[in-house]
């Protein structure tokens, strides 16, 4: 077993002449929640689609879920899940129809998309309201809805990209107890944000700037080393 659920070395993603990722290289181990930081268009969601096996790096290598970027990159799609904002669950669909499609999409049989759908009701205490459309649902509810189908098929990484966008922070420190407990449970999750509060929250933070890694560590640590009260002050001095 690999001590290590994402390991890249100098990974790199050129569009032409432009290189919208430099050169990256990190680990992040099983179980921790890593924070993945940058201004817009840093390169983070161009760096998120190669690890996520859904664009093929232009140069470099790196392991996710056990399975190679560059040759693999069909299978690491089975063992990760992904969450984002722009991609989410279906509005005109109920939260029960919700659950099963996706679970079909991951290839569960009908007793474990019976079992997985009882299990998220009752854990997000979402069964008084299994058969309403989720257009009707408060925005935090869908987000901890989408979360856990993310994880229906039990992946062994979750991609969040921004995933607590346009919720007031008592609804996003919701959403990270979620995050948290998931991640008790030896899930690796890998999370893009705006919020540079929830930056705190992770194991350990990257910064991207400019398409490279400017700096990686835990946020007591990079407080340090820059000389800062607060991760929006180190942000701040990094993107400027
Ligand atoms: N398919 C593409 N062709 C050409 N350039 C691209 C392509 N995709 C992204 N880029 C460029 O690469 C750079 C990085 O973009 P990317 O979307 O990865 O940034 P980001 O850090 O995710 O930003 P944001 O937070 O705004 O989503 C940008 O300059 C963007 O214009």
């Amino acid at each position: 077993m690999q001590a290590y659920s994402i390991e890249v070395d100098h990974l790199t993603k050129k569009f032409g002449q432009f290189t919208a990722v430099d050169q990256i290289s990190f680990k992040v181990a099983k179980g921790e929640i890593f924070g993945f930081l940058g201004a817009n268009g840093a390169g983070k969601t161009t760096a998120m689609r190669m690890l996520t096996g859904l664009s093929k790096p232009t140069s470099g290598s790196g392991m996710v879920a056990g399975f190679d970027v560059i040759h693999d990159y069909e299978k690491i799609k089975t063992r990760i899940g992904y969450m984002s904002q722009k991609f989410s669950l279906y509005e005109d669909l109920t939260v029960k129809q919700n659950i099963r499609f996706f679970g079909g999409i991951y290839g569960l049989s009908k007793q474990e998309i019976r079992q997985k759908t009882d299990a998220i009701l009752h854990d997000l205490r979402l069964s008084e309201v299994a058969s309403k459309l989720v257009a009707s649902l408060p925005l935090g509810w869908k987000q901890r809805l989408a979360f856990a189908i993310s994880m229906v098929h039990d992946p062994d990484i979750v991609f969040l990209d921004e995933p607590t966008g346009g919720v007031d922070p008592m609804v996003r420190r919701e959403f990270w107890e979620a995050i948290y407990e998931a991640a008790g449970h030896g899930r690796t999750i890998f999370v893009t944000t705006h919020y540079l509060d929830e930056a705190e929250y992770c194991d350990r933070v990257s910064i991207m700037v400019a398409g490279k890694i400017e700096a990686l560590d835990t946020p007591a640590n990079l407080k340090k080393q820059f000389g800062s009260q607060t991760m929006n002050d180190v942000f701040l001095k990094l993107v400027r």
